[in-house]
């Protein structure tokens, strides 16, 4: 899609699988697979289609710099005015579907929007395969060759990121500084972490678990970022809007009643609440002048997952008429849950003090449809993989009152996600 001037024109064919298509993750074959699973839901795909990857843009353009979505959604935009669609279904997810993938910073690379060849689906119970072609009649029913079993990982050698973890809590301290200093309200620091096994990595044996372990999280894999993320930055189903705002974290106890003192001191914490107020806020910044009837319940609830529990809260509105999913999508990005408030004077210490690209790590990841049906996670608890390596990312929201040796602990038990995954079982 990159060098053409005019799109291809393509062929989509969408048909109901009469198996259950169990184990989504099972159909994919071994390379660059793509994925979007809740437990056992969700799209996989392979193959390219079609495929854009925005050029980065120029150093010193604004963190808040937007081309990345326009120039993707003007693409697949282009791509649908030239497809032929028979979609028997009519489902989210089915008919033609881009999956995607867009740097957190403007500058980075690793943006990419990718229209497989293969589509297999599951909701609700229902299954079925997309097919995409170059030419009509060309779309075999049954397209579900055997695959190879995935691959265990095997021994795997982890270095430290970029920063020490001396240095990176120095880098909380001197960020809670300036915070009190009134140059700020908030800002999210990550730190990366470096896995090197000694053959290539095989995807899909990461993807199997995480959905697994992680059945109430979005398993995500699209052009090399793989993880589990708990945040949904938007679900677009016609014109009803979801997200699911995650700021505020603890640790999950260690028995039940540990547990929910944690989940308790969480909720009554000053400096949590504030963080999680921060992200809200911004999400009901970047949505109200977007939507109508925006509800956004007064106060967070609790979710628990295996490694963390966080603070949370769910929001719902309707689509004013003509925004698209990535539209939503550019104005959302950055929340205050990954970039700060406010978002220019955060995105700015970001990149001045992290010591590291971001890349794909804190930003949109999902797919959407041709009818506008969407799914944005937030490229969280995840890693870059790249043939035998993986670079794993994890950060936490500074506030005035955060403290160093908490946070480095916090980023800790986000990485736990990733780690796992990259470990095989003991035989
Ligand atoms: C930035 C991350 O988490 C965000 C989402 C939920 C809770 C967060 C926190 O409590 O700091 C972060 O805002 C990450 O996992 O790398």
């Amino acid at each position: 899609m990159n060098a053409a001037l005019t799109p291809p024109k393509l062929f989509v064919r969408t048909v109901p699988l009469r198996d259950r298509a169990d184990g989504l993750v099972r159909r994919l074959p071994e390379g660059a697979p793509l994925a979007w699973l809740t437990g056992d839901e969700g799209i996989v795909g392979w193959g390219e289609a079609a495929r854009f990857d925005p050029e980065p843009s120029p150093e010193g353009t604004p963190p808040t710099d937007i081309t990345r979505f326009t120039t993707a959604a003007r693409r697949f935009t282009e791509l649908l005015e030239h497809a032929e669609v028979e979609d028997e279904v009519g489902l989210p997810g089915t008919g033609p579907v881009a999956f995607g993938t867009f740097a957190f910073a403007p500058t980075s690379g690793g943006s990419a929007l990718i229209v497989p060849r293969v589509i297999v689906g599951r909701r609700e119970g229902r299954s079925w395969l997309t097919t995409i072609t170059d030419a009509p009649g060309d779309h075999p029913r049954e397209l579900l060759w055997p695959v190879t079993e995935p691959r265990p990982v095997g021994p795997v050698d982890w270095r430290p990121g970029s920063l020490t973890d001396t240095a990176w809590m120095d880098t909380v301290a001197s960020t809670v500084a300036r915070i009190r200093s009134g140059e700020l309200d908030k800002a999210v620091l990550a730190r990366d972490a470096h896995a090197e096994a000694h053959s290539p990595i095989d995807v899909r044996v990461l993807l199997e678990r995480l959905r697994t372990r992680f059945p109430g999280c979005f398993t995500f894999s699209v052009a090399g970022m793989v993880g589990a993320t708990p945040e949904l930055l938007l679900r677009l189903e016609g014109d009803e809007f979801t997200s699911l705002v995650l700021a505020g974290t603890r640790p999950r106890g260690v028995d039940e009643e540990d547990d929910h003192r944690l989940g308790r001191e969480m909720m009554s914490s000053a400096k949590d609440v504030e963080e999680h107020g921060l992200a809200v806020d911004s999400l009901r910044a970047a949505m109200e002048p977007l939507t109508e009837e925006l509800t956004v319940p007064a106060w967070p609830h609790l979710l628990k997952l295996a490694n963390v529990q966080h603070l949370a809260t769910r929001a719902h509105a309707r689509m004013s008429p003509g925004v698209g999913a990535l539209e939503a999508v550019a104005a959302l990005h950055p929340t205050a849950a990954v970039g700060g408030t406010p978002t220019e004077t955060a995105m700015r210490l970001i990149a001045e003090v992290e010591g590291m690209d971001r890349g794909g790590y804190a930003g949109p990841v999902g797919w959407v449809d041709g009818a506008g049906n969407a799914e944005w996670g937030i490229a969280l608890r995840g890693a870059h993989v790249e043939g035998s390596r993986a670079r794993l990312y994890a950060g936490c929201g500074i506030v005035a009152g955060s403290d160093p040796a908490s946070e480095l602990a916090e980023t800790e038990s986000k990485f736990r996600v990733m780690r796992e995954a990259l470990t095989d079982p003991e035989t």
